[in-house]
């Protein structure tokens, strides 16, 4: 699914207005009715309202007698009933027990109708933008569903243009009870919800005057608060929430997914996000170039052309599926070297060697016995230094990909160490833990050039000195920063972290949310290098492995707390045994 920015979607609107014909004013009706949809959803679901939420659960219209109780449902007028037509024949008359077989449906729409709209008092929060306007399209349609509806403006409904002008105008035709925020403190205690139409995609900055007043209120009511588009409050570029910050129950996020629900703080203001099309054709975004999606199997087969079924030929062998050397470990972490070799072979590699300083060597032996360890010289006592680097190119002559970086510490000359194993290595290269705090010292650009992908794998306080900045200024925009960071280093980027963000220097951006906070684990990024060096020695490209393993990497993390029975609970090693 596509992540589009605020200045993504005007473009694609505008192109759908302007070239394709398609009116503003159909796209709003469009977007109110969606929201609409949602909410009788929700409060179907909310009341355990069986028949009418079954109904509404689904596209379908819904099966029911139209006869008592369905109050809501008359109310919307939109009903499937099932009638026999009056004279045709019936059971009796053939002399077989049969009941009379409906000749006459006449379905409706099932996502307009609320079970107990009787028990609903919804407030519309209306901003004086288009996000507005799409709250008082929302307004009639639950109105005609028969949920009662009071509008609640943010500012004079005078200031209103174009086609949010129209729908307060229609608004105001069907009587729908309105009133303009005055200041103050208002009560919302007699609403069952709140729809928060205020500020869409064309805010800027913290909220203002009446819309954060309004806001706060909505937060302290206690009542559930669906958002049209996004929380207002949110960046929808960045996922920063400014204060005051709609916390929603319900997103109904219109035409494309925008990239700040799926970044934290945003993402946890958003509550469910639904994506609802408006009318805006989802292949336009393509056309236009569009390169950031949020990370589902479609997304990895359709756009990244990887086979998540993983199938194997049947004359496959160890050498199908490449080698892997992982440099790592030493004397006081030597289990982070272990943890990535490890997952590298459980993520289907052929063969796994793990390089370590020649002290340790004895002391790794059967540590796993499916693993190759090789003498990568070191000092005496057990630590890296620069003539190793010899060594490790070396062994990663006859090899798929070559990861370093897990445990290896720091050491004299570490720079000269990794600019040898930089310019020097042929095979696709891994970048991690303290591999990446050695290359945020060094100028790297100036490296000699390579030929196969370099993959950096940094945690926000990995990445915030590697550019140079604080891991708070890091997580402001990880969307932004990755993309950025990947197209002028050529590199490819793993940003990781709740919904790791995985960026291609030729702009393409994955963001992914497999996984759990449990994860947060020693070890845990150990495993996703050694799984991402896994997956490139099976033959992946670059940006395949990288986005690939992350999505795995959270995969087994979800099974391992099923197996665990706790996401508390989960170490490393589970994660690589639920691979
Ligand atoms: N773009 C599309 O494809 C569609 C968008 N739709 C909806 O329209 C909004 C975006 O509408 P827009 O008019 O551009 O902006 P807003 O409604 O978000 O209004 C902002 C409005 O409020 C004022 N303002 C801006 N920032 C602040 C602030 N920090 N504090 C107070 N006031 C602020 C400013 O004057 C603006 O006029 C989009 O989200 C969708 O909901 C439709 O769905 C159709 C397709
Ligand atoms: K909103």
């Amino acid at each position: 699914m596509h992540l589009v920015t605020a200045e993504e979607m005007r473009r694609l609107d505008r192109i759908t207005i302007e070239r394709l014909g398609i009116p503003a004013v159909a796209l709003m009706e469009n977007a109110g009715r969606a929201i609409a949809e949602e909410i009788i959803a929700f409060c179907n679901h909310r009341d355990g309202d069986g028949a009418a939420g079954d109904a509404c659960q689904g596209t379908g219209a819904a099966r029911y007698s139209s006869g008592p109780g369905h109050a809501g449902a008359r109310a919307a007028g939109a009903a499937r009933e099932e009638a026999a037509v009056p004279g045709a024949g019936t059971a009796e008359s053939f002399g077989a027990v049969r009941t009379a077989a409906p000749k006459l449906l006449i379905s409706g729409d099932a996502a307009l109708m609320a079970g107990r709209a009787e028990d609903e008092h919804w407030l519309v929060l209306v901003g004086k933008g288009n996000n507005g306007g799409d709250g008082l399209v929302a307004a009639r349609h639950l109105s005609e569903a028969g949920i009662a509806v009071s509008l609640l403006y943010a500012v004079s409904p005078e200031s209103l243009t174009g086609e949010a002008a129209q729908q307060r105008d229609a608004a105001a035709a069907m009587g729908l009870p309105a009133a303009v925020y005055g200041g103050g403190r208002p009560d919302f205690a007699g609403y069952s919800g709140i729809l928060d139409a205020l500020l869409g995609t064309g805010a800027a900055g913290a909220p203002r005057g009446a819309y954060a007043e309004l806001i706060a209120a909505a937060n302290r009511s206690g009542k559930p608060v669906a958002s049209a588009d996004i929380p207002s409050g949110l960046n929808a570029d960045t996922g920063e929430t400014h204060e005051p910050c709609i916390q929603a129950a319900l997103t109904v996020c219109l035409a494309f997914l925008k990239r700040g629900l799926l970044q934290y703080p945003g993402a946890g203001h958003a509550g469910r996000i639904v994506v609802r099309s408006i009318g805006i054709p989802s292949g336009l975004a393509r056309e236009e170039g569009l390169s950031a999606y949020w990370l589902t199997p479609a997304v990895l087969e359709d756009v990244l052309g990887v086979d998540v079924s993983r199938r194997r030929a049947p004359d496959g062998h160890k050498g199908t599926y490449g080698h892997v050397l992982i440099a790592a470990g030493s004397l006081r972490m030597s289990g982070a070297g272990l943890i990535a070799a490890r997952a590298s072979l459980r993520t289907g590699c052929g063969l796994a060697t793990w390089a370590v300083p020649g002290k340790l060597l004895p002391l790794l032996v059967g540590a796993a016995p499916e693993l190759m360890l090789a003498d990568a010289g070191g000092e005496a006592d057990g630590t890296w230094n620069a003539a190793a680097a010899e060594e490790v190119l070396k062994l990663a002559g006859k090899k798929d990909v070559l990861a370093v970086g897990p445990g290896i510490g720091r050491f004299g000359d570490d720079k000269a160490w990794l600019q040898t194993i930089w310019e020097g290595a042929d095979c696709p290269l891994v970048v991690d833990a303290d591999a990446l705090n050695i290359l945020a010292e060094c100028d790297y650009g100036t490296w000699q050039g390579r030929r196969t992908p370099v993959i950096l794998t940094p945690h926000p306080g990995e990445m915030a000195r590697l550019v140079g900045v604080s891991t708070k200024e890091v997580q402001r925009d990880r969307i932004g920063l990755a993309l950025s960071y990947a197209r002028e280093r050529g590199v490819i980027l793993v940003l990781k972290g709740a919904h790791t963000v995985i960026a291609s220097p030729d702009g393409r951006l994955v963001v992914n949310t497999t996984g759990h906070p449990g994860m947060a684990t020693g070890g845990s990024g150990d495993c996703l290098t050694g799984i991402i060096a896994g997956l490139l020695a099976q033959g992946l490209s670059g940006f395949q492995a990288a986005v690939f393993g992350v999505y795995l990497h959270g995969l087994a993390g979800e099974r391992a707390a099923l197996l665990r029975g706790d996401p508390v609970s989960v170490i490393a090693s589970d994660i690589i045994e639920a691979l």
